[in-house]
């Protein structure tokens, strides 16, 4: 018998099957409006077709069960989020791990997903899981950032952190990206600002200079490569032509004859310089003392004789600077100029390509005997005491003070002019007049128009210029020596001792020197140049004074004009040397030379340099200059590597390189 309980019991479970069923049909009818929905509206649809209302928990229990609910319930929109800004991508990952610890059997033993979101775009990454340790996580994050690219920030259930992650190598290389930017951005302005296009002349130049001297003149001949032309040495010695005939100033009476004189050399000197450079080739003239004395005799034709060669000289095709008379301390300058350039005293260029002073800066004195002067010129060891005999010139930066000095008529034909006529006086009425300095034999007989005619000698009064003198040779070298002595005055000196002759003022002579010229000629001619001790020079001298004329005859050609004056000249030269300038003590100072490295010591090389400005005043800036080919590629390669890097530095901040970035460790 069935009891009340039981029947009660059995309506009930009736009831809720019903109930159960009503719901399935009502939730899987996809006509019916509380199908496939939400709670709420389930509830609804059953007390619309039931009548009853159930509860809840009732309704979400049975909706729990259903799967259709479960993976169909609509997402919940409406709750409150933090605010992400992500402004472009890889700004941000969100990260989380999703247990799938279940279904680990079925899934090759994963347990979890890794799934990460770039915030931007949206792109997700998933990787799969045997565990959730920190290797594991890594592995599989370091796996992602491999794919997407490493993210600024990653969002995690514990919150958002700045991804650790070594780009040690990455700065590292902006760094050095930007440093070798900025240092390709300085050398290439350092190359393009103070740019100059330099034009060198890289083939010959050439320069000319006339030495009009008393006795005869010269053309002196040049060149020097363009493109060197401020070292010093470089100006070598081309040519010298000698002029035929007498010097320009023996054309006092005819001076077109003076112009006409110098036709041949500088019919030379067109076949010397190539045709496209004679217009830019520089030519001076320069008359030394032969025309200062015909200048002091006869103004009017010392110009004219001037006039004459220039208008010569301005009718070849040359750069003509002008024909002039130097003055005494200007030749004896120049000649200093000239020794010391060639030997290299003032600067020297190194092979490092640095100018330098050379170590103790030796210089050089030079002294010039030419036919009508005699100059010193010397740096001396103290300061030069009369300013009228003193220079400064500076010279590669470098201030010297120098001491010359020209004696006028003290030239080798002036003071043999001077000792004829001094012996010419002597002798009174004496006829011939012995000359001592002749040789035995020899006998020179002269108008005494010839004789006076020189501002270096004092005329008489009153005499026939017609009548004839007769001088004839002795031999006698001492009274050779002595006689000499007259013509100059060796013991007048306001200032003593510091005196040449004449008591003209002169410092004492310091360091060595170059004797050229008549020195050198009559010393060459002796066989004591370029050094003798003094004993074997006067020994020597006096020996060849000694001799006839005949037996200088029979071994020398008589056609040699010097012939008859070596033997005056040279104990004239020893007068000057150890008389006048005091060379006694200094005598193995001297150097009887006529060339430095293939070069005629002259004045005329230091006139050249110096109206050529070959000879800066100040020490030459040492520049390193390149090939214009050379420097546009220079340019374009250091640009080219400016560009590279801005690129490079570009690429480095906008683009993340995939494979570059790790992760250290990551926990989720
Ligand atoms: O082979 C020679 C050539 C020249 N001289 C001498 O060298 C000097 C040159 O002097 P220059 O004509 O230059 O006279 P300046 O005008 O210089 O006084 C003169 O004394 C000449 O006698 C010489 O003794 N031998
Ligand atoms: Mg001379």
């Amino acid at each position: 018998m069935i009891s009340l309980f039981e029947i009660i019991m059995l309506l009930y479970i009736r009831e809720a099957r019903r109930m159960a069923e009503k719901m399935k049909n009502i939730y899987y009818t996809p006509s019916n409006p509380g199908s496939y929905g939400g709670k709420e509206r389930f509830q609804r649809a059953i007390a619309e077709e039931t009548v009853s209302r159930l509860g809840d928990v009732q309704v979400n229990e049975w909706l729990a069960e259903q799967d259709a609910y479960t993976l169909h319930k609509p997402v919940r929109k409406q709750f409150s989020r933090n605010i992400v800004f992500s402004t472009h991508p890889r700004s941000q990952f969100q990260a989380d791990l999703c247990d799938m610890q279940a279904l680990a059997d079925e899934n090759d033993g994963n347990r979890y997903m890794l799934t990460v979101i770039d915030v931007f775009s949206k792109i997700a990454f998933v990787r799969v899981l045997k565990n959730k340790s920190g290797a594991e996580v890594t592995r599989a994050f370091d796996s992602i950032l491999k794919e997407g690219g490493a993210p600024k920030k990653v969002q995690t259930d514990g919150g958002v952190f700045g991804i650790k992650i070594s780009m040690v190598k990455q700065v590292a290389l902006a760094a050095v990206v930007v440093v070798m930017g900025c240092v390709g951005i300085i050398a290439l302005i350092l190359t393009l600002v103070q740019h100059h296009l330099v034009d060198l002349p890289h083939r010959m130049q050439y320069g000319m200079v006339f030495d009009a001297g008393s006795t005869h003149t010269s053309l002196y001949m040049y060149r020097w490569p363009g493109n060197k032309e401020n070292n010093t040495g470089v100006v070598s010695q081309m040519l010298v032509c000698d002029v035929d005939g007498d010097g320009i100033s023996s054309y006092a009476q005819d001076p077109p004859a003076a112009g006409l004189s110098l036709r041949k050399c500088l019919e030379s000197a067109l076949a010397a310089v190539p045709a496209n450079q004679r217009r830019e080739t520089p030519v001076y003239l320069g008359a030394t003392a032969g025309m200062r004395l015909l200048q002091l005799q006869n103004p009017t034709q010392s110009d004219q004789v001037l006039e004459q060669v220039t208008k010569v000289i301005q009718g070849y095709p040359f750069d003509f600077r002008g024909a002039r008379i130097l003055s005494g301390m200007e030749e004896g300058a120049y000649g200093w100029i000239t020794i010391n350039y060639l030997q290299e005293s003032f600067i020297k260029h190194t092979f490092e390509g640095e100018w330098v002073s050379p170590k103790g800066r030796k210089i050089w004195g030079a002294l010039d005997m030419g036919g009508s002067s005699t100059q010193i010129a010397f740096t001396p060891g103290q300061p030069v005491q009369d300013p009228a005999s003193a220079l400064g010139p500076k010279l590669y930066g470098y201030q010297y003070e120098v001491y010359t000095h020209s004696y006028l008529c003290y030239g080798k034909e002036q003071a043999m002019r001077q000792l004829l006529v001094h012996l010419l006086k002597m002798s009174r009425s004496t006829r011939p007049v012995k000359h001592p300095c002749y040789h035995l034999g020899y006998n020179l007989t002269l108008t005494l128009g010839d004789l006076y005619d020189s501002p270096c000698v004092a005329r008489p009064v009153t005499f026939d210029p017609a009548s004839e003198v007769t001088f004839t040779g002795t031999s006698e070298p001492l009274r050779c020596l002595n006689q000499i002595k007259n013509i100059m005055n060796l013991t007048a000196c306001s200032l003593a001792p510091a005196c040449g002759f004449n008591g003209v003022y002169q410092p004492p002579v310091s360091g060595n020197f170059f004797a050229f010229s008549t020195y050198y000629y009559t010393f060459d001619f002796l066989g004591l140049a370029p050094q003798s001790s003094l004993s074997q020079a006067t020994t020597t001298i006096d020996t060849f004074c000694k001799r006839t004329w005949d037996s200088l005859k029979t071994e020398y050609s008589e056609k040699d004009k010097y012939l008859r004056d070596y033997c005056a000249s040279a104990n004239y030269i020893m007068t000057v040397l150890l008389d006048g300038y005091k060379f006694n003590q200094t005598w193995g100072n001297i150097y009887f030379q006529r060339q430095v490295a293939d070069t005629d010591i002259s004045w005329t090389l230091g006139y050249m340099l110096n109206l050529t400005n070959l000879i800066p005043s100040e020490r030459p800036l040492v520049m390193t200059g390149v090939q214009h080919g050379q420097w546009a590629a220079e340019v374009f390669f250091i640009a080219f590597a400016v560009f590279l890097s801005l690129m490079v530095l570009a690429i480095l901040l906008l683009w993340n390189p995939r494979g570059n970035t790790t992760i250290d460790a990551i926990t989720l």
